[in-house]
């Protein structure tokens, strides 16, 4: 639920806002017809991204502008390759609007020769549409639909410098992908598979797949997302104590399902069975490896319906093999199809092809879903699961950049001082402007500011489209609060805080007045500043990385941390120190070039006068 005390950003009011680009008439080649859903005064938008309208900003070019629509409206129907299997309901949708061209299992050389007479592309798990593709399109491709979640095989970022909007599927198939989940559950604990295997290898054996019961066992579910906690719902009828881990899900969202968030550690440490339902980025990457599994109760049973990428593959056998691991049910892989895959003949693993998503149910949801969002991005609609595209005027985006970068370095820095295992809930937004509301559209900012929180823990790809949907998913509430500054109406924003309310933060000084955390900044000389942590006010650019360290206000602090960090090689880039009264205590905010290492970190932290300090990447 998005709470705003300014103009509100549902679907209908963009239209009416100046970050749509209305579509003229003198942008039409002469042959155009318009489509049934569209009358001539309906408003129509340019999918720019970020990246290219940031580029587009420095040196406006309309012309370029007006061409891509011209392509796009040049053709009344459009072309959409459909590159693996659909359900039946989408696609008649889709050839209701366009010449839709249905080819399985092409190779990627024969993807990248089509794909430059398509203006979309709809995917499901099976296609990499790597940057070849976007480079083979020409430019003519506008919309990739990935008829489901994962869009780890989609090249985000060569999409988005490409210019093409990337839309997903991420509701219809939850429920499958959850039953799926349960089934392999159910599957491995009693051995179905193997014995299965066994009877029809005409065998009885009886005694070789005596079973483990499930009820009273305690199921460990990573990732309390949409899948997740369908698991969960679907573990506790077995009979089951479910457990959960996820740093961002919400206490209640888990306390009304009747499961108890914990740590990584005491989840994984103490499970009889583990579900993953996390989704698969540079955090989560191989993140059950030789150390996590060694951490494992021997004899613990792994169930992987999320991607192959969170498991080291190599790792998982050598525990099969030990017995650490029990058994493993496994729907995905790091390479799919596996090739010469040990872990899909090891006796004790169950595997699946990848089947979470495919019910007939399911399938036909996605398809509409997709067809739906590919349809309506074509047709110029603003789609609510775009994963790469905001739209906005370049004009707007040129004078709102600075604060776009300093909006997504709030919102890193922010989330980075939660402590772990505070489940965020509340983020408030404080923009001080001398602008009349109705001239501030903080559409923008407050979306890069979702994305600065969210992007770090998701692999969500957050813009101005998706942001609300975003953080409403994930239970995020949002709230803006505008205050009147006193400064000059040239300037959009006098200075942008972000405060997280209700939880702990692992800098303590971090912490405003009434106990949340809150950073302030402002752009200045055309870059973002960090201008207050907490109470304390502080003057230093956001560049690099940031290390904040709390100290008792006394001469030649700046000289002894400044000290370590030169002696172990570690470039301070600004330094800016603020405190409340003189002679107590005091904030360092120190910008570095590098990461400093463990033991430079160490050396700071034993500095006696050091109260506390923390290392935020920005
Ligand atoms: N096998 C299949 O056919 C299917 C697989 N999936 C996969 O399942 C996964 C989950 O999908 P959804 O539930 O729809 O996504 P979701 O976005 O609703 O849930 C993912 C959850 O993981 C959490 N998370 C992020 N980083 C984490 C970390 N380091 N540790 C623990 N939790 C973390 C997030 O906070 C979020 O709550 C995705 O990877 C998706 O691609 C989804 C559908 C079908
Ligand atoms: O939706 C997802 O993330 C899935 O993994 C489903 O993949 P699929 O569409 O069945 O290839």
């Amino acid at each position: 639920m998005i709470a705003s005390t300014v103009p509100s950003s549902s679907k209908s009011s963009i239209n009416l806002l100046t970050y749509a680009t209305p579509f003229k008439s003198s942008f039409l080649p002469s042959s155009f017809s318009i489509p049934p859903r569209f009358s001539p005064s309906t408003p129509r938008f340019q999918y720019l991204t970020i990246t290219n309208v940031l580029k587009t900003a420095d040196s406006p070019n309309l012309s370029s502008t007006a061409s891509n629509l011209d392509s796009i409206f040049s053709n009344s129907k459009p072309t959409i390759l459909v590159s693996e299997k659909l359900g039946d309901a989408g696609l008649d949708l889709l050839k209701s609007f366009a010449n839709v061209d249905c080819s399985y299992n092409l190779s990627p050389d024969d993807l990248c020769s089509k794909i430059s007479m398509c203006d979309a592309l709809i995917v499901r798990s099976g296609t990499k549409v790597n940057r070849q593709v976007f480079e083979a399109a020409k430019g003519r491709l506008k919309v990739v639909g990935r008829a489901g979640v994962g869009i780890d095989n989609v090249d985000l970022q060569a999409a988005t410098e490409f210019g093409c909007l990337v839309v997903n599927a991420p509701t219809a198939n939850t429920i499958a992908a959850a039953e799926h989940a349960i089934a392999l559950l159910s599957a491995m604990a009693r051995n179905v598979a193997q014995a299965d295997a066994s009877m029809k290898a005409g065998k009885w054996q009886r005694n070789k797949y005596v079973g483990v019961s499930m009820v009273g066992k305690t199921l460990a579910i990573m990732g309390f997302g949409k899948v997740g906690s369908e698991v969960a719902r679907r573990a506790k009828g077995l009979g089951m104590h479910v457990v959960a881990h996820d740093p961002y899900a919400p206490a209640d969202r888990a306390r009304a399902i009747g499961v108890e968030l914990i740590s990584f550690d005491q989840a994984i440490s103490t499970a009889d069975f583990i579900s993953l339902h996390m989704p698969l980025t540079p955090t989560t990457s191989k993140v059950f490896n030789d150390e996590t599994f060694s951490k494992m109760k021997k004899g613990v049973r792994i169930i992987n319906v999320a991607r192959g990428g969170v498991i080291d593959e190599d790792a998982l056998l050598k525990a099969l093999d030990s017995g650490v691991v029990a058994q493993a049910a496994l729907d995905v892989f790091t390479e799919e199809p596996p090739k010469d895959s040990k872990l899909v003949h090891h006796e004790n693993v169950t595997a699946t092809p990848h089947l979470g998503a495919s019910t007939k149910e399911a399938q036909e949801g996605v398809a509409v879903e997709i067809a739906e969002a590919v349809v309506g991005a074509l047709q110029g609609e603003l789609s609510a699961t775009a994963v790469n595209a905001p739209m906005v005027a370049p004009e707007v985006l040129s004078e709102l950049a600075p604060y776009v970068a300093l909006a997504e370095k709030l919102g890193r820095l922010a989330v980075q001082l939660v402590a772990g295992g505070s489940g965020i809930k509340s983020v408030k937004v404080v923009y001080r402007s001398a602008r009349d509301p109705d001239d501030l559209d903080t559409r923008l900012v407050r979306a890069m500011i979702v994305k600065g929180i969210i992007e770090p823990i998701s692999d969500s790809i957050i813009n101005l489209v998706n942001a609300d949907f975003i953080a409403k998913q994930k239970g995020l509430r949002i709230s803006e609060e505008r205050v009147f500054a006193n400064s000059s109406p040239g300037c959009p924003f006098d200075s942008i805080q972000v405060q997280i309310s209700n939880v702990k933060s692992k800098f303590a000084s971090a912490l405003s007045d009434n106990d949340e955390i809150s950073v302030e900044g402002r752009v200045k000389y055309g870059t973002p500043h960090l201008t207050r942590v907490g109470s304390f006010g502080v003057d230093v650019s956001l560049e690099g990385n940031l290390i904040l360290c709390r100290q008792v206000d006394q001469p030649g602090m700046i000289g002894i941390v400044g000290g370590i960090l030169g002696m172990n090689n570690v470039n301070v880039s600004f330094m800016s120190v603020g405190r409340t009264v003189r002679g107590k205590k005091a904030i360092m905010a120190i910008g570095v070039d590098e990461e400093p290492d463990k033991s430079t970190l160490k050396k700071i932290g034993d500095v006696p006068a050091v109260e506390e300090f923390v290392f935020l990447g920005l």
